[in-house]
């Protein structure tokens, strides 16, 4: 520590000297508190490991997010790839060397664009049917009526299910079972789990996740062996011709295999890997979001009353389509300012300093090799980006406030709150699904609050988080009314 290049940035004590401090606050599910607790007490850097620095100025945002990707990932992300056999394999999302990273994503862009989802818009529609059909039959008409609805669990039923929809034209069936009939939404909590607290040490997985000897690895962390086994039997089906699927409707499956019959980057394993992309980073993050909005939003009475009276002033049929929907600017203030106050990731984005160092406010200088990052829950309570109640939910900040600011004035503030969103991640290794789930955002929760009065079953109850990379809440009760008329 004494020779240390960072060693004049505060931070906890222990922190300067072993990694196993941070190691042992993600174990505790809440580090997006502890760091912003860190920060508002030393300012806008702080030292949280030997070698790791956390800053929060939104100026630096788009430095180390830039879209060359010069400051790569760190090691955190290697506990990310996967093991088969001897041979370790990184993914779109996983990898470190930015050639690499180049490669793998320019075969996938473009089928992420709203354009081409928006043409399986019908997938989506039909998910949120059967979703309001499972709601009507079991909370609102059946003989359990007046139970509480556990809508985190149907929410994540309702996402996993979009993705099955949108990656093979197949729901993954939790809507109709009710439940985690697979073990799926288990397993992926308890391997979040393990990336979140070992990616802390990531030395640790070398010797448990990718430990040489196969006993060891069999034993060890949960893994994503079932979740790709699944998506192996889908990609053989469909080759084989036996998944049943009509040659009308197109998916994204079938976006893969064209890449594939045009590209020989995209072999095999490159289409399973996708596939398993979506399942794993598409699922669980969207369902966090909307659950973010439900709860935000009743527990808001003024902000339930504007979002219904612009849904219904809109002359709107469920399920809403995302045309209509997108157009709906207090919807959208809504969903900004939910993701704001709650983003789905709740850890720094590590990269590691290139050759040149950085250059941190405060004359502090940071070598190449150090990493820094960013999290997405500090940068949001910025009060000089966000205004002084930025620890508040309140939609109104993304609208002009007519009353007191002009056009232009407006213009520039909303463009600064933009600029410093880490929800999605910024630059090169930016969210590639932000528009997937922006579609089944948009269109679920506008058809949601329009056919549905719904109420937190004991308002004074706060809901349980844990940050396990994903923030994800459980406790989410509510007591369903279908809306007259609707
Ligand atoms: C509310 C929903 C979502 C949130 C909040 C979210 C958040 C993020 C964030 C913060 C990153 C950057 C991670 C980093 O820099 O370490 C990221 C990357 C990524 N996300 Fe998402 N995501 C969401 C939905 C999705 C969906 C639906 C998919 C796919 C169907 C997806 C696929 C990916 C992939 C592949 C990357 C890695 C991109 C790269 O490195 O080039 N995400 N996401």
């Amino acid at each position: 520590h004494l020779t240390s290049p960072i060693k004049s940035i505060p931070g906890p004590f222990f922190a300067k000297f072993t990694n196993v401090w941070r190691l042992l606050d993600a174990l505790g599910g809440r580090a997006e508190l502890s760091h912003q607790y860190l920060h508002a007490k030393y300012g806008p850097n702080v030292r949280l490991g030997p070698d790791l620095v956390s800053v929060s100025d939104p100026e630096l945002l788009r430095k180390i997010y830039d879209i060359r990707g010069q400051f790569t990932k760190t090691n955190f992300y290697k506990v990310g790839d996967a093991k088969a056999g001897n041979v370790t394999i990184a993914n779109v999302f996983s990898t470190r060397n930015n050639e690499d990273h180049s490669k793998r994503r320019s075969l996938l862009n473009s089928l992420y664009k709203i354009g081409n989802l928006v043409q399986m818009e019908t997938r989506v529609d039909e998910t949120i049917n059967a979703f309001f059909k499972c709601i009507d039959q079991q909370f609102v008409e059946g003989p359990n009526s007046d139970i509480a609805c556990p809508l985190d669990e149907w929410l994540l039923y309702f996402a996993w299910d979009v993705v099955g929809q949108l990656t093979f034209s197949k729901s993954m069936g939790f809507l109709d079972a009710g439940k985690d009939h697979s073990g799926f939404m288990d397993t992926s909590d308890r391997a979040l789990d393990y990336f979140c607290v070992v990616g802390q040490l990531p030395a640790l997985d070398d010797w448990l996740a990718k430990n040489p000897i196969e006993g060891i690895r069999k034993k060890g962390p949960p893994n994503f062996d079932a979740a790709a086994g699944y998506c192996l039997e889908k990609y053989m089906a469909r080759v084989q011709g036996t998944d049943g699927k009509s040659v009308k409707t197109r998916d994204m499956l079938d976006d893969f295999l064209e890449v594939k019959s045009k590209n020989s980057d995209m072999d095999d394993f490159a289409v399973v890997s996708a596939l398993l992309v979506n399942i794993l980073a598409g699922a669980d993050t969207t369902g966090i979001l909307l659950r973010a909005i439900v709860y935000y939003t009743l527990k808001n009475p003024a902000v339930l009353k504007r979002l219904q009276d612009e849904l219904d002033a809109a002359d709107l049929t469920s399920p809403v389509s995302y045309s209509a929907a997108c157009k709906l600017p207090y919807l959208d203030a809504v969903i900004r300012e939910a993701s704001r106050i709650h983003p789905g990731v709740g850890l720094l984005l590590e990269r590691v300093v290139p050759e040149g160092g950085l250059q941190l406010p405060g004359s502090i200088f940071l070598p190449p090799g150090i990493k820094v990052g960013m999290s997405a829950w500090v940068v949001h309570q910025n009060k000089a980006v966000f205004g002084q109640d930025a620890a508040s939910f309140n939609p109104q900040r993304w609208l002009r406030d007519t009353t007191l600011e002009t056009e232009e004035s407006f213009a520039a503030r909303l463009a600064n709150m933009k600029r410093s969103d880490l929800t999605f991640g910024a630059g090169k290794r930016s969210c590639l699904g932000k528009e997937f789930t922006l579609l089944e955002t948009y269109k679920s929760m506008a058809s949601l609050f329009l056919k549905y009065d719904m109420a937190l079953t004991d308002p004074e109850k706060e809901w349980k988080i844990q940050n396990s990379w994903f923030v994800r809440q459980t406790g989410l009760d509510i007591t369903f009314l279908q809306r007259r008329n609707r």
